[in-house]
C-alpha cells in the first residue's frame, strides 16, 4: 500500500472501468468503497471482492468517479460538495473537457485532478472487470492550473496502485491526444465495420484478421461511444477533416489510375504505423511474424507457448485466426526480427509445422 494512498478509495460507478480500479485497490490492501446508481451492479461488484457499499458519513481519502461521460459533471461537483477536507476527487471520463467546466469556480476545485485510463473493452459492467486491466496501460493525469500538488500526487499514486504508467498532459492537451489516439481511430474502425453488415455471406466467408484488427474496437457500446465523441467534437472534426481530405486523394488516385499517387497515400499510413510507440513506451522494435498451425484441441496452445518459452525466444505479440475450412487454428507469433528463424527451427523440431 502506498504511503499517500492509504485509503478508503471511493468509487462512484461499479461498472468496467470503477470495478478494475475498485479490484486493483483491493488486492493493494486498499479499503474500498462502492456506490452505484444501479443496486444489481452494486451487489455484483461487492460479490466479485471490488470493497464493500458505502455507508452514510463515510469518508474516503479518495472519490473516483468513473459514470459514463454525460454524468461526470455532476458526479464530480457532487463528490467536491460531499467530499471531506483533505479528500481528493479524480475520475476516469474519457474526455476531460466537460468535467473541467464542472468543476471550474467550485470552492473546492484545488482537490479535483483529471485522469483516463488508457485500457479498457468492448464490455461493461463490474462482470468485465479485471484487477490486472490497467497493467503496464498508460493512464493521463491532468491537472489543471489550479490543482494542489498534493492532489496530484495522490492522484498518481492510484495509477501506480493499479499498475499502470502515469502520463501527465494538460486537460487540452489530453483532449487532442485522444481524438488522434481513440476517438477518430473509433469512428474509422466503425465506418469500415459498417460496409461488413448486410454483406453477402460468400464475401465474408473470406474474412482474415486484417479486417479483424481494423473493426475490433468498432464493437463498443454506440451510447457509451456517442458520449465520449460528442464530448470531443472540436478535436475530432478538425482530425476527421484531415481524413476527409486524404480520402478524396484515395478517391481521385483510385479514379484515375495513378498508382503513384495511391503509393504515396499507403506510404503515409506506413509512416504513421511506425510513429506508434513500442512495447512499454519505447520506440517500435521491428518485429517478424511466424505463423504456426495449432489443432483446435485444449492445452494445444499451451503446449506452443511451453515450446516457445524453452526456445528462448520471446513472444512480442500474438494474435490468433481460425481456419474457416479445418479445426485448425493459426497463431501468429510476433518476435524480434532476426530470431525469427530460430524460433521456426526450435518448433518445428517439437513436430509444430510454422510459416513466415
Ligand atoms: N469502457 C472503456 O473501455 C473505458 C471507459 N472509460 C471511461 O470510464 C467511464 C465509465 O465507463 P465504463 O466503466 O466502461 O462504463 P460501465 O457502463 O461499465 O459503468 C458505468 C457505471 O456507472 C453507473 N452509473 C451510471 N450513472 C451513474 C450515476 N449518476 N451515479 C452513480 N453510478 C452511475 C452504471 O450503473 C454503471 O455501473 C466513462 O466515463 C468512460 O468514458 C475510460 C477508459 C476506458
Ligand atoms: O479497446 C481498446 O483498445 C482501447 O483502447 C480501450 C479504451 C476505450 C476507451 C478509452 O477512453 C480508453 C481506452
Amino acid at each position: 500500500m502506498s504511503d499517500l494512498l492509504s485509503g478508503p478509495v471511493e468509487i462512484v460507478g461499479a461498472g468496467l472501468i470503477g470495478t478494475s480500479i475498485a479490484l486493483a485497490c483491493r488486492r493493494a490492501g486498499v479499503d474500498v468503497l462502492l456506490s452505484d446508481a444501479s443496486a444489481e451492479h452494486l451487489r455484483t461488484a461487492s460479490g466479485l471482492g471490488a470493497g464493500r457499499a458505502k455507508e452514510p458519513g463515510e469518508v474516503a481519502q479518495l472519490v473516483v468517479v468513473a459514470v459514463p461521460p454525460d454524468h461526470l459533471g455532476e458526479e464530480i461537483a457532487a463528490a467536491l460538495d460531499a467530499a471531506g477536507e483533505d479528500t481528493v476527487v479524480t475520475d476516469v471520463g474519457s474526455v476531460k473537457a466537460a468535467p473541467l467546466e464542472a468543476v471550474s469556480g467550485h470552492p473546492a476545485a484545488a482537490r479535483y485532478v483529471g485522469s483516463h485510463p488508457m485500457a479498457g473493452s468492448e464490455r461493461s459492467g463490474p462482470l468485465a472487470a479485471s484487477a490486472d486491466l490497467f497493467t503496464g496501460r498508460p493512464w493521463a493525469v491532468t491537472p489543471h492550473a489550479g490543482a494542489a500538488a498534493t492532489a496530484v500526487r495522490r492522484v498518481t499514486a492510484l495509477v501506480e496502485t493499479c499498475g499502470a504508467v502515469p502520463v501527465m498532459l494538460t486537460p487540452a492537451e489530453h483532449d487532442k491526444a485522444v481524438a488522434r489516439t481513440s476517438h477518430v481511430p473509433h469512428l474509422v474502425s466503425s465506418l469500415v465495420a459498417g460496409t461488413l453488415a448486410g454483406a453477402a455471406p460468400e464475401h465474408l466467408a473470406l474474412t482474415g484478421q486484417g479486417v479483424r484488427d481494423v473493426t475490433r474496437v468498432a464493437g463498443g457500446d454506440p451510447a457509451l461511444y456517442s458520449q465520449i465523441i460528442g464530448g470531443n467534437s472540436d478535436a475530432v472534426a478538425s482530425l476527421l477533416r484531415e481524413v476527409r481530405d486524404r480520402l478524396e486523394m484515395a478517391l481521385e488516385a483510385i479514379s484515375e489510375g495513378d498508382r503513384v499517387g495511391l503509393e504515396s497515400l499507403l506510404a503515409h499510413g506506413v509512416a504513421g504505423t511506425r510513429a506508434i510507440p513500442g512495447k512499454h513506451g519505447g520506440p517500435l522494435q521491428p518485429v517478424a511474424a511466424v505463423h504456426v498451425a495449432v489443432p483446435d484441441h485444449p492445452g494445444e496452445l499451451a503446449r506452443l507457448f511451453a515450446d516457445v518459452g524453452g526456445s528462448g525466444v520471446n513472444i512480442e505479440d500474438v494474435r490468433i485466426d481460425h481456419d474457416p475450412g479445418r479445426p485448425v487454428g493459426l497463431v501468429e507469433l510476433d518476435v524480434a526480427e532476426g530470431r525469427a528463424e530460430e524460433l521456426m527451427g526450435a518448433l518445428e523440431s517439437k513436430g509444430w509445422v510454422t510459416h513466415r
